[in-house]
């Protein structure tokens, strides 16, 4: 059993929990749409999602005492183009509430984080303020994730759709995906390669579509290289989370696009 395997099946409970007890609507956070798309295809420095990330399976605890309102604005401060909050919590310590309170605290559209398996949950996101949502390839079947991304769409929310290799890019090409996450890390070994971003870029017309480079990121070195695959924007969470100058970490990964 893979990790991606023990986190879908502990998203299965909270599914099941959230259709008994959710309530729609409740968290409305007064919505308004806030483009990742349109942001980064017309930005001229390298995009920065800015991750709120408390723990993770890979790492274990990285900052759990983080006040993600203050940290979304300094994050906002330094130059991010967009907040992603991770709202898992078995596996990543993150919470809704967080969401909540990252959505209040910055101007900038947010990324809910999660593993998205259930229309209830895309309602939740949206409840609570998310303006972009993370659909995984790896996660569910071509006509599920059709299904939820079509779903998100409705709602007029942008999908980051995650892939981490050549059959996800088909997926993600025959769903019509417009912002294609390439992950570097491997779900299964936790292994980051930058490769896979060169390699899986190369199919993908990045004129037209967004494509973001997931996971691994610490120097301006690496972002040079990327940038060179026609990448837009980046998602970078443990190098944020801690960063003692956050000034300094973006001003070094937002390198000009040109
Ligand atoms: O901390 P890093 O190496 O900068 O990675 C951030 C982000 O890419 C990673 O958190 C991530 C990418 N895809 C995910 C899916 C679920 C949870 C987490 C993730």
């Amino acid at each position: 059993m893979t990790i991606l395997d023990k986190i879908l099946a502990e998203k299965e409970k909270e599914v099941a929990q959230l259709k008994a007890t959710y309530q729609q609507g409740q968290h409305q956070v007064g919505f308004e749409r806030r483009s990742l798309y349109d942001s980064f295809m017309h930005a001229d420095k390298m995009g920065i999602i800015a991750e709120i990330k408390r723990a993770s399976p890979s790492k274990g605890t990285i900052n759990e005492a983080v006040n993600p309102a203050e940290q979304a604005k300094h994050y906002e401060e330094n130059g991010a183009g967009v907040i992603s909050v991770l709202t898992d919590t078995p596996f990543f310590k993150g919470t809704m509430a967080d969401l909540k309170a990252v959505r209040k605290a910055v101007k900038l559209p947010i990324l809910n984080k999660d593993f998205i398996i259930d229309e209830i949950q895309i309602d939740r996101a949206k409840d609570y303020g998310a303006s972009v949502i993370l659909l995984i390839a790896a996660a569910l079947p071509k006509e599920r994730l059709q299904q939820l991304f079509n779903y998100t769409r409705s709602y007029d929310l942008d999908v980051l759709f995650e892939i981490h290799n050549e059959k996800e890019l088909a997926v993600a090409k025959e769903i019509g995906a417009n912002i294609i996450g390439i992950n570097n890390r491997n779900l299964k070994t936790f292994e980051v390669d930058l490769a896979t971003t060169e390699r899986l870029a190369k199919d993908i017309d990045t004129t037209r579509t967004l494509v973001i480079s997931e996971s691994g990121f610490s120097t301006k070195e690496e972002v040079e290289r990327i940038k060179q695959s026609g990448v837009r924007g980046i998602l970078v969470g443990e190098t944020m989370m801690r960063s003692d100058d956050l000034k300094k970490t973006f001003d070094e990964l937002r390198v000009p696009l040109s």
